[in-house]
């Protein structure tokens, strides 16, 4: 058994959360990536393996509860204990005006980045109470979690969710000395981005790349973000330095919304 705190990090074989599972790495943490996408989950666990980490990986869906209790199982098989569990894993879901809105663009996206951080908190809070060691939860948020965003109305809407269901998890579960925390990034350069600007073109008239610069533009900063850059915030949640917060949803974002 690992002697190591350990990190689970679902939607972790790429973009923001294989970042984040590579920081903790560094950080001294064992690391459980998941991810629906059992491919690139499979080249992520080599790559870490390769560079040393201890690493294990557990493939599931986000929105299915058994998927979640499953994972938080494999990882105290394999490393003993669950102390840090990022509910990463999210989908943008379609590029929309409300008034064009079908509801089958609604459900999915609700269904993965609202159910997924519910089933994702409960899965890992209820292991964590048992071990009676407390524990760290920290749930992707966004931006868009704390200003609404044109033609994203049901990914804001499940964005917003996440705030709500950070700060009733954190009054729920503090007594068990679990913080929950989340993080908002803004324009970060992964394949979300990719998709978007893709979806973006129909409604905007853009060409490609075009509206990811558009956004790019309101950042006070003058660049759009990295996943190290919410590496940074992520790691000083997890660290014993965040000890005394709880319940906050905390803007990464280079200066774009303003609270
Ligand atoms: N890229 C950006 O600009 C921003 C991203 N975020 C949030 O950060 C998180 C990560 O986003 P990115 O890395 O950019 O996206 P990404 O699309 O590059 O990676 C998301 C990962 O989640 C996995 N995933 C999707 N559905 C899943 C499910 N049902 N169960 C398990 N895994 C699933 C995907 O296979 C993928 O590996 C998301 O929650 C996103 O909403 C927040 C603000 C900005
Ligand atoms: C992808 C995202 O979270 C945005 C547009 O804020």
């Amino acid at each position: 058994m690992s002697k190591q705190k350990v990190a689970v990090i679902t939607g972790s074989g790429q973009g923001i959360g294989k970042v984040l599972g590579e920081r903790l790495a560094n950080d001294g943490f064992s690391i459980v990536l998941s991810d629906i996408n059992e491919q690139t989950l499979i080249e992520t666990e080599k790559e870490f393996k390769n560079n040393g980490v201890e690493v294990t990986s557990f493939v599931g869906n986000v929105s299915k509860l058994d998927d979640q209790k499953a994972l938080v199982k494999h990882a105290v098989d394999t490393f003993g204990s669950v102390d840090v569990f990022i509910n990463n894993a999210g989908i943008e879901g379609e590029v929309a005006p409300i008034i064009e809105i079908d509801p089958k663009m609604v459900d999915p996206v609700l269904d993965i980045n609202v159910k997924g951080v519910l089933f994702g908190i409960q899965a890992a809070a209820n292991q964590m109470i048992e071990q009676k060691t407390g524990g760290k939860i920290i749930n992707a948020c966004s931006i868009a979690g704390q200003e609404g965003f044109e033609m994203l109305g049901p990914y804001t809407a499940s964005k917003f969710a996440v705030k709500g269901i950070t700060h009733s998890a954190a009054k729920e579960l503090a007594k068990h000395k679990i913080t929950v925390n989340s993080y908002c990034p803004g324009i970060v350069g992964t394949s979300m981005w990719e998709r978007l600007d893709e979806k973006m073109m129909k409604f905007l008239g853009t060409k490609k790349g075009e509206a990811f610069e558009k956004y790019a533009e309101g950042i006070a900063l003058g660049r759009t973000q990295t996943p190290e850059d919410v590496a940074n915030l992520v790691s000083f949640l997890a660290s014993p330095n965040a000890d005394y917060i709880t319940g906050q949803n905390i803007l990464t974002d280079g200066g774009m919304v303003f609270n």
